[in-house]
C-alpha cells in the first residue's frame, strides 16, 4: 500500500496518511458495504438507515439473504457489494476471513471494518484485526464497533452505552471510520493504531471479570454461614432434644444468613483499605505498588459494596415476610397470651 507519511502529526510509526488521488478513498459518504448477512449486519443496517446511510450487503446467499432485510438495502454478491462501497463491515466471523481472499484485488483500497469478537480473551496469536489486515495488505484495515452488540445496535441512539473504540495505522481510514461511528450516534474513542485491536477485542470478555471474584466470595459465604446456621438451629437441637424445626430452614435460617454476609462483605470492602493504609504507613510511602492480591481487592470494592448492599435488601424483605407467617403469628398471639395471663395473676388477691 502506498502511503504519505505527514509531519509531525502521527502517533506511531506505523501509522500512515492515504495518498491523495485516484487510489485513494472516494469520497463516497452515503454507501456502506457490508459483508455477511449474520445478526450483527442486520443490526447495523438498520442502525446505518436509521441515520440516512445507504447500504449494500454482500452474501453468498443474496436471495435467501433479502428476505431478512428492508426492501431499501441492496443485497448482492459479495465482488458486487465491494465494488459499491468503499468502507466495508467485515460482519462474518474471524475464521471464514480467508474465504474472501479471491476478492482480493477487489477490496485493494477499500476500507475494511472489523467487528469481530473472540470466544476467550487472546484467543489467537495475532488479534482478528491484525489478521485481516496480514490477509488483505492493500486494504485499510480499521478497528472498531466490537463492543456494541447486535441487540444495542437495533435499540437506537438512546442507548446510553454508545462509547466505540476504534484503531487503524490508516491515520485517514480511522477517521473515516470515526466520523462514521458519530453520525451513527455513538461516541468514538480513537485508540491509535492496530496493535491496540487486541485490547480492544478482549473488553467485551473483560466486562463482567471484576465480577467474578465478589460473586464467588458472597455465594462462598452465604454457603458457609447457612451450612453452619442449620447445624447449629436444626441439626443440634433435633439430636439433643428431638425438637423438629425444619421449618425454619426455608425463611429464618436463610434470613439469618443474608444480614451475616451482607456485614462480611461490607466489612471486606474497609479492610481492603485499612491493609492498603497499612501497607502505606510501613513503607513510608504511597508510591509503592500494592501487591497483586491487594491491588485487585482494592479494585473490587465497589462490587463488594453492591453485593453487600444486595443480601442487606434481601434481608429486609425476607424480615417484613416474617409477620406473614402462621408460626410467627401464634408466637405473637402466644407472647400476648403469657402477658395478659402473667397480669391476672400479679393483679389477683392472695
Ligand atoms: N452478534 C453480535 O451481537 C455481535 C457480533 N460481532 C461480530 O460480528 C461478526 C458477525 O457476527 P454475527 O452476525 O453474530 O454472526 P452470524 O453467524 O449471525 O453471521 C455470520 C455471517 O457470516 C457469513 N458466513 C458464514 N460462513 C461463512 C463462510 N464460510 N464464508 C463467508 N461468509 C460466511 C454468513 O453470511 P452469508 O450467508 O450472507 O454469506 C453469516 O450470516 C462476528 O465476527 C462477531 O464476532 C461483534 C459484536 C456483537
Ligand atoms: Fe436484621
Amino acid at each position: 500500500m502506498e502511503s504519505i507519511t505527514m509531519i509531525g502529526s502521527p502517533k506511531n510509526a506505523h501509522e500512515t496518511f492515504l495518498p491523495n488521488g485516484t487510489n485513494g478513498i472516494k469520497e463516497d459518504k452515503t454507501t456502506v458495504g457490508i459483508l455477511g448477512s449474520g445478526d450483527f449486519a442486520k443490526s447495523l443496517t438498520i442502525r446505518l438507515i436509521r441515520c440516512g446511510y445507504h447500504v449494500v450487503i454482500g452474501s453468498r446467499e443474496p436471495k435467501c439473504a433479502a428476505d431478512f432485510f428492508p426492501h431499501v438495502v441492496d443485497v448482492t454478491h459479495h465482488e458486487d457489494a465491494i465494488l459499491k462501497a468503499s468502507i466495508i463491515f467485515v460482519a462474518i466471523h474471524r475464521e471464514h476471513y480467508s474465504s474472501l481472499w479471491d476478492l482480493k484485488h477487489l477490496l485493494a483500497g477499500k476500507i475494511l471494518v472489523d467487528v469481530s469478537n473472540n470466544m476467550r480473551v487472546d484467543q489467537y496469536p495475532e488479534s482478528n484485526a491484525e489478521y485481516l489486515s496480514s490477509l488483505f495488505p492493500d486494504c485499510y484495515v480499521v478497528k472498531g464497533f466490537n463492543v456494541v452488540s447486535a441487540w444495542a445496535l437495533q435499540l437506537g441512539p438512546k442507548d446510553a452505552s454508545s462509547q466505540v473504540y476504534i484503531c487503524s495505522n490508516n491515520v485517514q481510514a480511522r477517521h473515516h471510520v470515526i466520523e462514521l461511528a458519530r453520525q451513527m450516534n455513538f461516541i468514538p474513542i480513537d485508540m491509535g493504531t492496530l496493535s491496540s485491536s487486541r485490547e480492544i477485542e478482549n473488553l467485551p470478555l473483560r466486562l463482567f471479570t471484576p465480577w467474578k471474584g465478589p460473586v464467588v466470595i458472597a455465594i462462598s459465604l452465604a454457603t458457609f454461614f447457612f451450612i453452619y446456621s442449620f447445624v447449629r438451629d436444626i441439626i443440634h437441637p433435633y439430636f439433643k432434644n428431638q425438637q423438629s424445626d425444619f421449618y425454619k430452614i426455608p425463611i429464618e435460617i436463610v434470613n439469618k444468613t443474608l444480614p451475616v454476609v451482607a456485614i462480611t462483605l461490607l466489612s471486606l470492602v474497609y479492610l481492603a483499605g485499612l491493609l492498603a493504609a497499612a501497607h502505606q504507613l510501613y513503607y513510608g510511602t504511597k508510591y509503592r505498588r500494592f501487591p497483586p492480591w491487594l491491588e485487585n481487592w482494592l479494585q473490587c470494592r465497589k462490587q463488594l459494596g453492591l453485593l453487600s448492599f444486595f443480601f442487606a435488601v434481601v434481608h429486609v424483605v425476607y424480615s417484613m415476610c416474617l409477620p406473614m407467617r402462621r408460626s410467627e403469628r401464634y408466637s405473637y398471639l402466644n407472647a400476648a397470651y403469657q402477658q395478659v395471663r402473667w397480669q391476672c395473676q400479679s393483679s389477683a388477691p392472695t
